[in-house]
């Protein structure tokens, strides 16, 4: 049986999280997409090649995120190399178990991913799925956003199932508006989207997550599912409405990659059969786990539900 391929594209950084309150800190490789694709890895049968897209340099913390990807399994074919940029580097600061970043990626090789059109368009036409989020739009110049559209949209007209999780960074863009436009721009190019409504109704002012549902299926998206931070999640579009509202609260120790592994979780249940209210479920069992312990990548989340 021929191996089908779900591509992650987008950004990854080295990682710098805090293990003490002594200065020391552990150095890993995480980005968002980059996470997802770590998950789907551990989660999806060996009949699926999980892929990641981006660019990094030739040296050596490069080299080590090359080798990350390799030795997890994740495959590195389009990985692009560039000669004069680096990968970016990003820590995280806790406050009560809520994160923020702190980056220097303004430079970084990844925001020329997109610079060799054939490259990207040829890799996400010939994935049967292929996943990004709102920090690899918000990266990219605009040549480099104008080429990625260009091959969602070719793509999913070939069959490729195109998804999408806004992942609103602020921080990225050169205002709210520009950013609100993007990210819109992008979705209307997604078979699924999986936006997080506190940052929805932050930025785009959706009074619920029935109003953000509403929003992104009239851009032309087939379904929709909006993450709630542990609140009650909505869907709607084409594979089923609902509200799951019994989920379990945690109280988390870290919160970076809740909803990257939320996606994980649900795209992996999905793939293997499962209805759209268990694979919700499967992706809040995932990210549950995962908030409780530091950083974006926890191998005992995954372990825990094997
Ligand atoms: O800011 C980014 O690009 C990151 O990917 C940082 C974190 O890993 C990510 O936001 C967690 O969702």
């Amino acid at each position: 049986m021929s191996e089908a391929t779900i591509l992650s594209i987008g950004e990854a950084m080295v990682e710098l999280s805090k293990i003490d309150s002594q200065g020391h800190w552990k150095v890993g490789i995480a980005g968002d997409t980059l996470n997802t694709a770590w998950y789907l890895r551990r989660l999806l049968p060996s009949d699926w090649h999980v892929s990641y897209f981006t660019r990094v340099g030739t040296g050596e913390f490069s080299q080590m995120m090359v080798d990350f990807l390799n030795s997890e399994g994740v495959g590195t074919e389009h990985v692009g190399r560039d000669d004069h940029r680096e990968i970016g580097l990003y820590a995280i600061s806790l406050h009560d178990g809520e994160r923020s970043f702190s980056y220097w990626r303004e430079n970084s090789a990844a925001r020329l991913l997109a610079e060799d059109t054939a490259a990207l368009t040829n890799a996400v036409s010939s994935a049967e799925i292929a996943y990004l989020s709102g920090i690899t739009v918000a990266i990219l110049p605009d040549e480099g956003r104008a080429t990625l559209i260009q091959a969602m949209r070719e793509a999913r007209a070939k069959g490729t199932r195109v998804i999408f999780d806004p992942n609103l960074r602020p921080r990225l863009w050169p205002d709210t508006r520009i950013m609100c436009d993007r990210i819109e721009a992008v979705a209307a190019e997604a078979n699924l989207i999986l936006p997080s409504f506190d940052d929805e109704s932050e930025y785009f002012g959706d009074t619920d997550p029935d109003a953000t549902i509403a929003r992104y299926l009239k851009l032309g998206t087939g379904q929709v599912i909006v993450k709630a931070g542990g609140g009650a999640i909505h869907f709607g579009g084409d594979q089923g409405a609902g509200v799951i509202d019994d989920l379990k609260r945690m109280n988390p120790v870290d919160t970076t990659s809740a909803g990257d592994s939320f996606n994980a979780g649900f795209l992996a249940a999905q793939i293997q059969q499962a209805d759209i209210e268990t694979a919700i479920r499967a992706g809040h069992q995932l990210s549950g786990r995962v908030i409780m312990h530091h950083g974006a990548l926890v191998p005992e989340a995954v372990e825990a539900l094997q």
